[in-house]
């Protein structure tokens, strides 16, 4: 389907009255570009990264599903001991099939776990994301009645793992596109009702670029952490 794509919002009504929005944080990958540990969990100014993207998605839900591989659920557990969002793990069944597997794997729990009908999906390795860009992003999918809400940039690239999706639509979209045979996170996108949001409204909304920062690399983590000092 073709994206429906709104500048600007009409909508006075408050974000997710009704409590119908998770996170899902997406971590089953394997950080080849990050070295011998698991980006998900490093730390970032003495922060585990995947704890700053609970930590916000704490402003915009109670509600967290975090997807990784079995052998990563301990150290994800201690890095988010305590934290305010209730925590549910969805294991990949088969690992390193990538983010699309992810996710699909993340919304099903969501889904069954939560009920929610819409999950605010962020990249483990996005510790920077703006909850006012998730509640933006929400508002929109309910404006518009759509699966899902993305940014698109001035490039034609769509943020897909920094979005909102319809939870059991956009699970479906995975899983039909991992059976064909299609990794892209877009393939899974084009299968549902979606809208776009571009910068130009982020701008207006005052929400920093800085939301998309992915910290991939050792040299990325060190950067990030100058900042915050
Ligand atoms: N469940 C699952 N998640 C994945 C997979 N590959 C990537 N991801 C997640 O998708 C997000 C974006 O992927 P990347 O930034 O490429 O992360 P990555 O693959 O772990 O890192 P590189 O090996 O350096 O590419 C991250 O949050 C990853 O944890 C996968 O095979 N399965
Ligand atoms: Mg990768």
């Amino acid at each position: 389907m073709s994206p429906r794509s709104r500048a600007h919002s009409n909508s006075d009504a408050d974000v997710d009255p009704e409590g119908d929005l998770a996170g899902l944080v997406i971590a089953g990958g394997y950080s080849t570009r990050f070295g011998d540990e698991d980006k998900a969990v490093a730390d970032l100014a003495g922060t585990p990264m995947i704890r700053r993207v609970v930590d916000r998605l704490a402003a915009v839900t109670d509600a967290v599903v975090v997807n990784c591989r079995e052998d990563q659920r301990d150290a994800i557990t201690a890095a988010l001991e305590g934290c305010a969002p209730a925590i549910e793990f969805a294991l990949d069944p088969v690992e390193d099939r990538g983010p699309v597997a992810g996710i699909g794997t993340g919304l099903e729990a969501v889904g069954e776990t939560y009920g929610r009908e819409f999950a605010a999906v962020v990249a483990c390795d996005m510790p920077f994301v703006d909850p006012d860009l998730l509640e933006l992003l929400l508002e929109r999918a309910h404006d518009g009645a759509a699966d899902g809400a993305v940014v698109q940039l001035e490039d034609g690239w769509y943020q897909t793992t920094q979005a909102v999706y319809r939870t059991d639509p956009m699970a479906r979209a995975c899983a039909e596109t991992l059976e064909s045979d299609d990794r892209r996170i877009v393939a899974a996108l084009e299968r549902v009702d979606y809208v776009t949001v571009d910068e130009r409204v982020l701008e207006e909304a005052g929400i920093d670029d800085a939301t998309f920062e992915s910290v991939d690399t050792k040299e990325a983590l060190e950067a990030a952490a100058e900042r915050l000092e």
